[in-house]
């Protein structure tokens, strides 16, 4: 039996195969989970193709995190496919362009706004969006989201960064306040890996430098999403039951390494 037999779960975030949501999905799936999908705009097509790549095809629903109307209706829509959600995953990022790159002391306000809306906020959104059908009498339910270390400022992240400080912090006062409820929230700081969010950020490869060298002390493989994506799994499932408001770096073992 897996560790996720007969929960249900709504996963976000699956662009490509190479999306670590997809790799949450597909292990989800084989340990037992029953998976619906969200996609938004013009990349529910691709989604929805991505979708049969799983061992068992996922229904699709859409979802812009930033979209007050798909937000309100979300259970609704969520209702048609599962009686209720045990664990959702949040695997969710945007900057503009401006916001990235090394333009930090010069990007505006909007676009700030733009990456803190869909990167950060976008967590509690979906969370209080996805609450009526997590939460009832003795029943416990986990929130799962993905991270990148914000406790230090890297080349090129730059507001994305500061996006994913705010992530951090939201997910803290989410855990607060759904704990009552039987709800855990939870991040993942993943290493970099090469997805299309990372690769739409310039200077990614510099990450190489630092992940590629000798300061993962067990290694790290840019092009592998399975060590994050399992991370995830294991949150969503039964055998974190007393682990909320907390960071697990999934990165090699980079983040308490010195230079
Ligand atoms: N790839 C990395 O190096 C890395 C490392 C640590 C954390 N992360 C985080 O993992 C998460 C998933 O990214 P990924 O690397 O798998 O890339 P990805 O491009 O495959 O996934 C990003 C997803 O965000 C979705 N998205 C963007 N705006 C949205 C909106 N308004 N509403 C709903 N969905 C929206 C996209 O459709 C896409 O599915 C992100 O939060 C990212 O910051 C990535």
């Amino acid at each position: 039996m897996g560790i996720l037999e007969g929960k249900r779960l709504l996963i976000t975030g699956v662009l490509t195969d190479q999306s670590i949501a997809f790799h949450v999905a597909r292990l989800a799936q084989q340990e037992g989970a029953t998976v619906v999908l969200s996609s938004f705009g013009r990349a529910m097509s691709i989604t929805t193709r991505i979708a049969k790549r799983l061992p068992a095809e996922a229904p699709v629903i859409e979802l812009d995190v930033t979209n007050p109307e798909q937000l309100e209706g979300l259970a609704d829509v969520l209702r048609q496919h599962v009686d209720g959600l045990d664990g959702v995953l949040h695997s969710i990022g945007f900057a503009p362009e401006a916001a990235l790159g090394g333009n930090f002391l010069h990007t505006q306000w909007e676009d700030v706004a733009t990456a803190v809306h869909v990167s950060a906020f976008s967590l509690k959104s979906l969370a209080v969006a996805c609450l009526p059908l997590m939460v009832g009498e003795g029943r416990t339910s986990s929130v799962v989201g993905l991270d990148f270390d914000a406790q230090v400022a890297w080349p090129k992240y730059d507001w994305m960064g500061v996006a994913k400080a705010a992530f951090e912090s939201t997910s803290r006062y989410l855990a607060r306040d759904l704990g009552p409820q039987g709800v855990r929230v939870n991040l993942v700081a993943a290493g970099p890996i090469k997805t299309t969010a990372a690769k739409s950020i310039p200077g990614f490869d510099e990450f190489d430098g630092v992940w590629g060298g000798s300061r993962a002390p067990i290694g790290w493989d840019m092009s592998d999403p399975e060590p994050a994506a399992r991370a995830c799994v294991a949150l969503l499932s039964d055998w974190f039951p007393k682990t909320t408001a907390e960071i697990i770096h999934v990165d090699g073992g980079v983040h308490a390494m010195g230079a």
